[in-house]
């Protein structure tokens, strides 16, 4: 963010989910084994420039909330009691920044408020950044969507009474952002009627602050997890992002390399094989490691243990690795992944077991390097926990 500016984020966090039903509030559903707001904070925490996040929890989540920043080494991050309403949360979140009204301690004013949706976990920097420039330009700003259905009005005998224009229309998305003052201003003078039944925050910023948002096309995954099959296609998007990048490391014992190799082939096709490294590593032959959007660190430090290599991968990256042996007498070290899968799966990394017999005919090594890169697919696509730690053999 360029010059000075002081950009916290609030969260509304304290609804009941009830479109999608259930007894766990949606912010909280795990989405890939992991709790969707999370997820959200996670995006957030990328971000380098945001000085503050406050998350709007109703007060019965509290603790099950502080677990979540616990559980997961969440930074940043301050709590606030919610309200009735989406509306009475996001003023309650933004008093926190004027009056000790956290949980914890006060708060420094922002210059610049983004209000986002604890359950769209899908918000990119650029995003972020692209709504909060326009804030400083025009006091306020949001993203939108085209509409995807016609927007009717029925009358009272259940009648249509009026469509509206579709092309002239968008629907209304997360992140929104705006000046604190507009906001706060706007949440002071606005009616009980607006707190109880509104439903957008740059409607109270034009209403009563007189600023006319800037609308700024957004991405396509911003919406909003409302039903059920929303948690469903959060997880699909989660799978597609992490599934495109994988690493090969070999020991440097000639086998090792030779299946490393043919793996590399067959892999090449299915997702995308970043680089294949040769190295020493302490008891594997084999570690596919599946990498998430960053590059991790830990690739550069290919002589570490096993363990370390894993233990270094970030609590927020969701890596899943593959651990591949290639001959019958590694089976005893093997048997050491559901440990190890059990430690790092506490870092949401993913570990897996895989023994290829090493062949020196070479069909029968082809073979079991495809039917391996197969397996190695399905579990990375899959991303399946009920299958760390479990060796596979072909
Ligand atoms: N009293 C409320 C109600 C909603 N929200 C938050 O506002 C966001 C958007 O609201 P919505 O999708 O409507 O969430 P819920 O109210 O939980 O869902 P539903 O309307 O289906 O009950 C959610 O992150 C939700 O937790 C809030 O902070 N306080
Ligand atoms: O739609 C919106 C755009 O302003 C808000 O993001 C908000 O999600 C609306 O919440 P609700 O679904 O509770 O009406």
């Amino acid at each position: 963010m360029e010059g000075e500016c002081r950009v916290a984020v609030v969260l509304p966090a304290g609804g009941c989910g009830e479109r999608l039903g259930g007894c766990t509030p949606k912010q909280y559903c795990p989405v890939l084994g992991r709790p969707l707001i999370s997820r959200t904070l996670e995006a957030f925490e990328r971000v380098g420039w945001i000085s503050d996040i406050v998350v709007v929890v109703a007060p019965e989540s509290v603790d099950l909330m502080k677990n979540i920043i616990r559980r997961y080494g969440h930074k940043l991050v301050s709590l606030v009691e919610g309200g009735v309403t989406r509306h009475r949360s996001i003023f309650n979140g933004l008093r926190a920044f004027v009056e000790d009204h956290s949980l914890g301690p006060a708060l420094k004013k922002p210059e610049v408020v983004i209000i986002h949706d604890a359950v769209r976990p899908f918000v990119d920097e650029e995003t972020l950044l692209q709504v909060t420039s326009a804030t400083r330009q025009y006091g306020a700003a949001g993203m939108v969507r085209p509409l995807v259905s016609t927007v009717i009005a029925p009358s009272s005998d259940g009648c249509l009474d009026h469509s509206l224009d579709r092309a002239k229309h968008r629907a209304s998305e997360m992140p929104q952002a705006f000046l604190f003052d507009v906001l706060y201003k706007a949440y002071l003078q606005c009616s009980d009627y607006d707190l109880d039944f509104g439903t957008e925050c740059l409607h109270l910023a034009l209403a009563y602050s007189k600023t006319r948002a800037k609308l700024l096309e957004g991405p396509p995954d911003l919406w909003k997890v409302t039903y059920k099959r929303d948690l469903y296609a959060a997880e699909s998007i989660i799978k597609d992002g992490i599934s495109k990048h994988l690493c090969i490391i070999t020991n440097i014992k000639e086998e090792a390399v030779q299946i490393g190799f043919r793996l590399h082939e067959n892999l090449k096709s299915h997702i995308k094989v970043n680089k294949s490294f040769t190295g020493p590593v302490e008891f594997i032959e084999f570690l596919f490691h599946h990498l998430g959007n960053s590059q991790p660190k830990f690739l550069k430090q290919k002589s570490c243990k096993l363990i370390d290599l894993l233990q270094a991968a970030q609590a927020g990256a969701s890596y899943q690795s593959v651990v591949v042996s290639q001959s019958g007498s590694e089976m005893q070290k093997l048997s050491k992944i559901r440990e190890l899968a059990k430690e790092v799966q506490k870092s949401d990394l993913l570990l897996y077991g895989l023994l290829i017999n090493f062949s020196k005919e070479e069909s029968q090594l082809e073979d079991g390097a495809r039917q391996a890169s197969a397996i190695i697919t399905a579990l990375i696509t899959d991303r399946n926990p009920a299958l760390t730690g479990q060796v596979m053999v072909v």
